[in-house]
């Protein structure tokens, strides 16, 4: 099966085109593949293109526990840039569909800057979803691990929980994201974001991803950090998302359509042997 590895800031994934995997990627298989150990390692894997009306390039997210998700900022891109190197768009402007609404990508500086029009992010709880009544998810709290932290949650396509706090670290991520994750206040898991306002115009965050734990770097997960910062009235419309991976650039419209721009880098391409795919016991390790 042949692949192709690309990172965003950190937060790496593998193409596989539709061709290579005919009887699709059943779950096990991804995590098989992703596996950092025993398989190739990612934060998911991008299956596509499939061609859709009007030449609109389709894509499915595949996170590393096998589950799919409906979007993924820094998988965007990373398909966009994947298109470019094959030759199927130029650095014009197009279109991506995704399980979790159309995007439209743009290539630049010969493919190592890439961004993408994420579409408009909601607070709204049963879009998002969120249990309970229909409402904004804005200023709430919950307890978790005995300790009562406030929350917003967000949705641009994918659910994200952003808890805002003047200390955010990896050590407090992993412990508390995968509370949060699978609190039932989510009935579809949650993505995770600690956010630090460092000014009006920059935000540090830690990522906790809905179905691939901790990552260095998460496209949507900027975006409703930053939609959240300036619901907030604590940062304005442009902003520099610091992740410990890098920084992505996130610009946004009164409304929270959400532009998103950053580097992609080029890892490998080759070949997965078939016995990645046969090995007993590793896809329940995840
Ligand atoms: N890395 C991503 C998000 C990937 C999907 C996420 N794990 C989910 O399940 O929603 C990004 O850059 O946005």
């Amino acid at each position: 099966m042949e692949f192709y590895k690309y990172h965003g800031l950190g937060n790496d994934y593998i193409v596989i085109e539709p061709g290579q995997a005919e009887d699709g990627l059943e779950p096990g298989a991804i995590r098989r593949i992703c596996h950092r150990q025993c398989g190739l390692g990612a934060d998911g894997i991008l299956l596509g293109p499939f061609f859709e009306e009007n030449g609109v390039f389709g894509v499915r997210i595949f996170n590393p526990d096998g589950s799919e998700a409906e979007k993924s900022g820094n998988g965007l891109r990373i398909f966009a840039g994947y298109l470019y190197d094959r030759g199927r768009v130029s650095d014009k402007p197009f279109a991506i569909n995704t399980i979790g609404g159309r995007v439209t990508a743009q290539v630049s500086d010969a493919g190592h800057m890439i961004s993408v029009e994420m579409g408009q992010l909601s607070f709204t709880s049963t879009q998002i979803p969120v249990t309970g009544e229909r409402r904004e998810v804005i200023n709430e709290s919950m307890v978790i691990g005995g300790q009562r932290l406030g929350f917003c949650a967000a949705t641009i396509g994918n659910p994200h929980c952003v808890i805002v706090s003047d200390e955010i670290s990896m050590d407090q991520t992993r412990r508390l994201g995968p509370v949060i994750e699978t609190h039932e206040m989510f009935p579809n898991r949650t993505n995770v974001q600690f956010a630090k306002i460092l000014d009006r115009a920059n935000l540090a965050i830690e990522i906790w991803e809905r179905g691939a734990g901790y990552t260095l770097a998460s496209g949507s997960s900027a975006s409703a950090a930053a939609a959240v910062a300036r619901r907030l009235g604590l940062c304005d419309a442009e902003i520099s998302v610091h992740m410990p991976g890098g920084q992505l650039q996130i610009r946004m419209d009164d409304h929270y359509h959400i532009h998103m721009s950053g580097p992609v880098v080029r890892v490998a391409r080759g070949e997965i042997h078939r016995e990645v795919l046969d090995q007993p016991g590793i896809a329940d390790l995840f």
